[in-house]
């Protein structure tokens, strides 16, 4: 079954409370939080506060994208603040063996994302010790970019690892999705599928996610 996962990224932070209850009541799956530290991306967003402030208000599986160096000098904070599913980036980890395998010691479900530019082919050794594996659609850092085609072909790549050797593996993609690409995105293997702009574009949450999940 494929999951929504709506990024926080583009919600009004003046009404964040009640975007993230109607968010939760029109069905999405998991809460994609989107940390961004200034370093890793050219961009800073928000920490954990903000996850914090949301696990008060749903039982929806966090689900939380660091994007920032070193991610394991912060991963005791993000557990403690709620978080459900960590996602680390490869690129950003020089032991990411160590940080992946530190995340599930402590019950919580591990992610590696790629950036668009790194191969999947990096992750032979990996795959089978994570719980997902977030693909980017664009480079990270912001919401509202456009969908990087080639990266339907590292879906594709992905999911024939996946059958191979993590068969229960959970394929996300991130960036540029909406009701226009999400039929082709799943066509190629993706099982989650976060969305920024699409899902709170217009304040239409509970219309945007139903034509999102008319697609599924
Ligand atoms: O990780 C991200 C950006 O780095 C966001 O999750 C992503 O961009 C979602 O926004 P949109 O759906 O508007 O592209
Ligand atoms: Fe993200």
């Amino acid at each position: 079954m494929v999951k929504l996962s709506p990024s926080i990224l583009s919600a009004d932070f003046r009404k964040l409370e009640e975007q993230i209850r109607r968010v939760d009541k029109a069905g999405a799956e998991f809460i994609h939080i989107d940390v961004m530290d200034g370093q890793f991306v050219p961009n800073i967003s928000f920490g954990c506060p903000i996850l914090k402030a949301v696990k008060g208000v749903t039982d929806k599986v966090l689900d939380v994208h660091l994007m920032i160096e070193e991610p394991d000098r912060f991963i005791d904070d993000f557990i403690a603040a709620g978080a459900d599913l960590i996602t680390i980036h490869y690129e950003a980890d020089k032991h990411i063996d160590r940080t992946i395998n530190y995340i599930k010691s402590n019950g919580v479900k591990a992610g590696i994302a790629l950036n668009p530019g790194t191969p999947v082919s990096v992750l032979k050794n990996l795959i089978n010790i994570v719980d997902m594996v977030l693909i980017m659609s664009v480079n990270p850092g912001f919401g509202g970019q456009k969908f990087i085609p080639y990266t339907i072909d590292k879906l594709s790549e992905l999911k024939e690892m996946a059958e191979e050797r993590n068969k229960d593996l959970l394929i996300q993609v991130d960036g540029g999705v909406g009701i226009d690409n999400a039929a082709e995105i799943i066509e190629a293997g993706a099982n989650v599928l976060v969305a920024g702009s699409a899902v709170f574009k217009d304040d239409k949450i509970e219309e945007n996610i139903a034509a999102m999940k008319g697609v599924f």
